[in-house]
């Protein structure tokens, strides 16, 4: 992070999984744990140990310091309106709010703090807690560049931020990226049984199939050719990755249709939790 970029106070709200991962890319990135403070009333054990260590404020009287330059909602969407009426002290027209809560729209988060003008809706994703997160980012028309410069450099500190400038574009970015990690785990997962029931023992299926996602993923990470090369490049003509294939990609009912079933449904959730 470079300095001129870095928030004077920052308020995180929500120091669970999600919020916390976020804070410690700040943290590693530099910014001062003397600017953040943490508004959680049951922050893990882990969670307040690094705040400690880092000089974090731990549920400081909200507003006690006027209100915060940055206020990051880590919160579940659920409990927006329940949090609202304690953290209007910590937000003024000078705020940026920034919120990853799946699916609340801007017109939520205005209605949920009146006082915010400037407002980014976020959506990270879980490998944010190794620096090596996908975001897809949304700013209101009351977010100066500045403010837009500030959330950049915040978000950019768990991985890769990708803008959108229409904000019907986050619950798709939620369909696919938000959730995506979820489905390449439950990929591992659906590996590892397919190997036992090829014959492996269980716990080797699950080595085998771990690391080769692992691998998959790296190689992707290292390689700038598209991903569809890299499946070729496994692909010998008339060979084992061929007839795998033939059944994974199969025109119905395969795995392009049922990611664009499940892209759908995480997508369609999104617009629920913002009702
Ligand atoms: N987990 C993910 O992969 C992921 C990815 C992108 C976005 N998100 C979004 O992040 C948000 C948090 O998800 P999570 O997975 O970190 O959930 P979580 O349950 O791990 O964290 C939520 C935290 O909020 C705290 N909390 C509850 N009520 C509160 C209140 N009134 N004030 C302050 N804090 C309160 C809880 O103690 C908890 O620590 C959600 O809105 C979710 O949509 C999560
Ligand atoms: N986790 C949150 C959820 O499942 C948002 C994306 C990932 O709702």
């Amino acid at each position: 992070m470079t300095d001129t970029r870095l928030p004077r106070s920052l308020a995180l709200v929500g120091a669970g999984k999600m919020g916390g991962a976020m804070l410690e890319g700040w943290l590693a990135a530099g910014l001062p744990g003397a600017a953040v403070s943490i508004h959680d009333p049951q922050p893990s054990e882990a969670m307040a140990r690094l705040c400690a260590e880092k000089g974090v404020a731990v549920n400081p009287q909200p507003g006690a310091a006027g209100s915060a330059e940055v206020l990051v909602l880590a919160i579940k969407p659920q409990m927006l309106d329940a949090a609202a009426p304690a953290l209007q002290p910590l937000v003024s027209g000078e705020t940026l709010v920034v919120s990853v809560l799946a699916g609340k729209t801007v017109a939520n988060l205005e209605a949920a703090l009146p006082a915010a003008r400037a407002i980014v809706r976020a959506m990270p994703n879980l490998p944010a807690s190794i620096g090596a997160g996908a975001t897809g980012a949304y700013a209101n028309a009351g977010t100066s560049a500045e403010q837009r410069e500030i959330a950049d450099t915040l978000l950019r500190a768990s991985g890769l931020v990708e803008w959108v400038e229409d904000e019907a574009l986050i619950d798709a970015v939620t369909g696919v990226s938000g959730s995506g990690p979820a489905y390449v785990f439950a990929l591992v997962e659906a590996l590892a049984q397919a190997g036992v029931a090829a014959g492996l023992a269980e716990d080797l299926a699950m080595r085998l199939a771990r690391q080769t996602v692992v691998g998959a993923g790296a190689l992707l990470a290292q390689s700038d050719l598209p991903a569809a090369t890299l499946r070729a490049n496994v692909t010998s003509p008339g060979g084992t990755t061929a007839a795998g294939l033939a059944v994974l990609q199969r025109a119905e009912n395969g795995l392009p249709d049922l990611v664009r079933e499940t892209v759908a449904a995480a997508k369609r959730r999104a617009g629920e939790l913002s009702g």
